[in-house]
Order: C-alpha cells, then structure tokens, then sequence
C-alpha cells in the first residue's frame, strides 16, 4: 500500500499546463462544470438593441453570458429550456404595463414561481414599484443602472464559489484501519490525504495543507501525543485542529491529549457519522478564523501577510514540479484622483469592482490578494508570464469599460499591471525577488502610459 495516498485529489493538483491557461475562456473560472455556465447565464428582455448591447458587456465584466430577447413573447418561447435563470426586463418606454405584468405573472407560474425576475425601471414611483411586487417581481432596480448592485443580487442568485471540500489528513499506522477512517471521510465528501508512515508527517502537512489532522497512531515513543506536540512546536501548524484516536479513551488519555495540544481525543468505538459531525465542526470554525486572520475586510481578497505565506507555497510548489509561475502586481491608475474627486466610498467601491473581477475571471488555483492600498497581486501557478500576460490583458480590457456609479455621474477607472515569472532564466531565485521584479514591470506599466501590462526583463 502507497505510504501517502490522496483519496480527492485537490483542485490545485489537476492537469493544469500554460496553454490551457490562456486557452481557457475568459468570463468564467477553471470549471468544466456546465451547471455552474449555466447558472451564469442571464435573460434580458429589452427591445432596445444598444442599451440590450451595453447591459450586456457589462453584465460580461463580471462573468455573466445574457442572451437578449426583445419581447417578453420571445421570453416565453425560451421557457422550456430557461426554467431558473434570472430574466431581467428592462422594456424601454413602457416601464411596466398591464399586458407586460400579466406574462410575467404567467411565465412565474410556468416556471413554478422559481425564476428570479427582476425589473429595471426608470422611476421610482411607490405606485409603481407595489405594482412590480405585486406581480411577483423579485427586485427593482433605477436607471441608470448601478451594475455593482444588480451583479451583488446576481451572485446571491449563484455563488460564485462553491464551498470547497474539507481537507483532511489523516495519519495512521495500521493500514486497514486508516483506510477505513479514510474511506468514510471521502464518502462523506471530504478531500483526504492518508499518510501510513507517521515519520513524513510534515511532508504531507506541508503538500496537502490540511485543515484538520485526524491522527490514530499508537506506537509507544511515536504516538498521537508526541506527533501531536511535534506539530504544536511548528509555529505554521499552532492552530491547525488535531483530533485523536485512541483505543481507550480514559479521564488520563484525554488529559494528555490536551495538554499535548490535541483538540480532542475520540475512542475508536465512536460510529463513523458521529467522528465526521465532530470534524466538520472543527473544520468549519478553523475556516472562519482563518477567513478573519487572511482575508482583507474590503475586498475579501487574501491580505498581504497571507499572500506572502501563499507565494512561498505556490513557489515551493512550482520548484518541485519544474512548472513555470508568475506573479502579477496590479494597481489602479490615477486612485488618488479617484478619491479626490468622488470621495472615499467611491474609491473603496471602485477597489471592491477590481476584486470581484479578478477573483470572477481567474481560475481557482490562482491567488489573489490585495497586496495593499490601491494595489492587487495574483499569483497564477503553472503559468508562464507570456500566458499570464494575455490573461490579464484581458481582465484590464475589461475592466476599462465597467462605469462606477456616482449619485450623480458614472466613470470608468483602469489599472496597470506589472508580470514577473519565477523559473528557469527569469532571474528571480526566490519570493523576494518576484515581487520586486513584477514591481519594476508595474513602474514601466505606468510610466508607459498607465493602463497596460508590463513583463519584467529576464536580468530582474
Ligand atoms: N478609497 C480608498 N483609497 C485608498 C485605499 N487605500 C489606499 N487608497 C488611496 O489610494 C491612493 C493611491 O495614490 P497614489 O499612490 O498617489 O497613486 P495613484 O493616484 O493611483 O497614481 P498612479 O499609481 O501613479 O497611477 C491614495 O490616495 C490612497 O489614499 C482604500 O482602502 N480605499
């Protein structure tokens, strides 16, 4: 039997080469799950060729695919194949009347009332809005539209991330048992790593990034307590949650679990359902602490201490593998003037946009974070600059054309962006050296001009 055996394997580990990278369409993230394209899909009913036209690519900023019918008829012709997606009905001159009510009225009730409508109006008369409730209209929006609001209703329509499976690392010296304990974490559709020779311990802490360490090791001298300790020792693995087996589980082996660090010792009698609820519990409370301690409130995005401890993995990943990685910086133009002229607010709404965009178009295995102010960095994994490049002129293409709304007037804002790639005659040895050499492609970015993409020399 594999001393190490992963039981899912992780997303980060799929096939993941360059070309595919840049192949991958843009406007959605490295999914081939055709659910998640079609839930991303939005009807708009509009008889209004440009205005359809401009809600459309703004829609597609964010990810979005809207196909344009101009009738609430042609609507109604989509229904068998369109039981959910959202429709948004913007009919230009009519605002809402009676006939436009009584189809949405009988296409809700085809669609047993599960198709989220919404409705762009161009007032925002109580009259008016009671008249759209009553129809059995899920939201209202006033022209002209604020996109961020309609995309914010969208994305609590389709999260954007699916939760991802728990990690778990379980670590056992009996083979059989293990592997049991392992199966039943899989089943339960869990992402598990099984380790059989306790000896490479942070080997596998190290590669499969656990969230939870399930450990029946009872080997005098190298058992659960000692492994436990060990682990406690390592200042990257102080808050990891420990769980133990044991086959008795006394006042006095609790005891020692605990003082050891070891969250919690379990006997092996416990029924496999009752060890998984304990698990997820722990699992989902080391997410939310981890959510506080990595994400930046803002942005939800990594913060810089996590990205930094994120580009140490990804380049010791990137080292074992020979894979290329590139590390792209990325700052709003002219921020301060954004701030000067339309506030604060608008400012942080305009960093929230950038966020959401990177996060909607890059693919999973890419990490992004908010390096800091008004500046962003994605660290892109098996990626040459060359694919990252394309990659991120296309988020930069379309991120000019999304209009910030004031209360009002609208603008657009753009950001330059500066790629380094870590390998093989890029000159950059480590972590360091990457951040400061896509930094020097950033300051060319924008004393070219601003709103572009640099590469860094190969001598950075
Ligand atoms: N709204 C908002 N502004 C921020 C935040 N963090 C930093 N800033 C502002 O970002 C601005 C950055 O300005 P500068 O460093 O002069 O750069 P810039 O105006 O973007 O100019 P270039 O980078 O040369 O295009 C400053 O005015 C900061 O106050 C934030 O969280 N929210």
């Amino acid at each position: 039997m594999n001393q190490q055996h992963t039981y899912a394997v992780a997303a980060t580990d799929l096939d993941y080469t360059p070309d595919r990278a840049f192949n991958e369409e843009l406007g959605r993230r490295s999914t081939t799950n055709p659910a998640e394209h079609s839930a991303r899909l939005v009807y708009l009913v509009n008889n209004n060729p440009l205005l359809a036209k401009d809600t459309s690519l703004q829609l597609a900023s964010y990810g979005y695919r809207v196909v344009t019918l101009d009738s609430m008829a042609h609507l109604a012709e989509h229904l068998p194949v369109v039981p959910v997606n959202p429709v948004l009905i913007d009919i230009c001159g009519h605002n809402i009347d009676e006939l436009t009510l009584l189809e949405i009225a009988r296409i809700r009730t085809l669609c047993q009332n599960r198709l989220p409508v919404l409705m762009l109006l161009s007032h925002a008369h109580m009259e008016l809005r009671l008249k759209a409730a009553h129809a059995g209209i899920d939201a209202c929006f006033i022209k002209p539209l604020d996109i961020h609001a309609l995309v914010d209703y969208l994305d609590k329509l389709n999260p954007v991330q699916e939760q991802a499976a728990y990690r778990l690392l379980v670590i056992g010296n009996d083979p059989h048992r293990s592997a049991a304990y392992a199966d039943a974490f899989h089943a339960a559709g869990m992402d598990v790593t099984l380790l059989l020779k306790p000896l490479d311990m942070f080997s596998a802490l190290g590669e499969s990034r656990p969230e939870l360490v399930v450990m029946d090791v009872e080997t005098p001298g190298c058992g659960g307590v000692e492994l436990t300790s060990l682990i406690r020792q390592s200042k990257t693995f102080v808050d990891l949650p420990i769980v133990l087996l044991n086959s008795q589980a006394s006042q006095q082996a609790w005891r020692d679990a605990i003082r050891c660090g070891a969250d919690d010792l379990f006997p092996r009698s416990m029924p496999h359902g009752e060890l998984i609820k304990a698990v997820s519990v722990r699992i989902e409370r080391y997410r939310s602490l981890q959510a506080l301690i990595m994400r930046d409130g803002l942005t939800g995005l990594y913060n810089h201490a996590a990205l930094q401890e994120q580009a140490e993995r990804e380049l010791t990943r990137s080292k074992r593998r020979g894979d290329p990685l590139t590390l792209a910086m990325i700052d709003l133009d002219c921020f301060k003037q954004i701030n000067d002229t339309y506030g604060h607010p608008v400012g942080d709404q305009v960093l929230r946009a950038a966020a959401r965009l990177l996060q909607r178009r890059l693919r999973n295995v890419d990490v992004v974070g908010r390096y800091g102010g008004e500046e962003f960095a994605v660290l892109l994994p098996a990626t040459d600059a060359d694919a990252a490049a394309r990659v991120l002129d296309e988020i930069r293409m379309a991120f000019q054309v999304i209009r910030h709304k004031t209360d009002d007037t609208e603008f657009c804002a753009t950001f330059s962006v500066g790629l380094a790639q870590f390998g093989k005659g890029s000159g950059c040895a480590n972590a360091a050296d990457l951040f400061i050499a896509a930094d020097h492609a950033l300051y060319r970015a924008k004393h070219g001009g601003r709103n572009r993409v640099e590469i860094a020399s190969g001598d950075a």
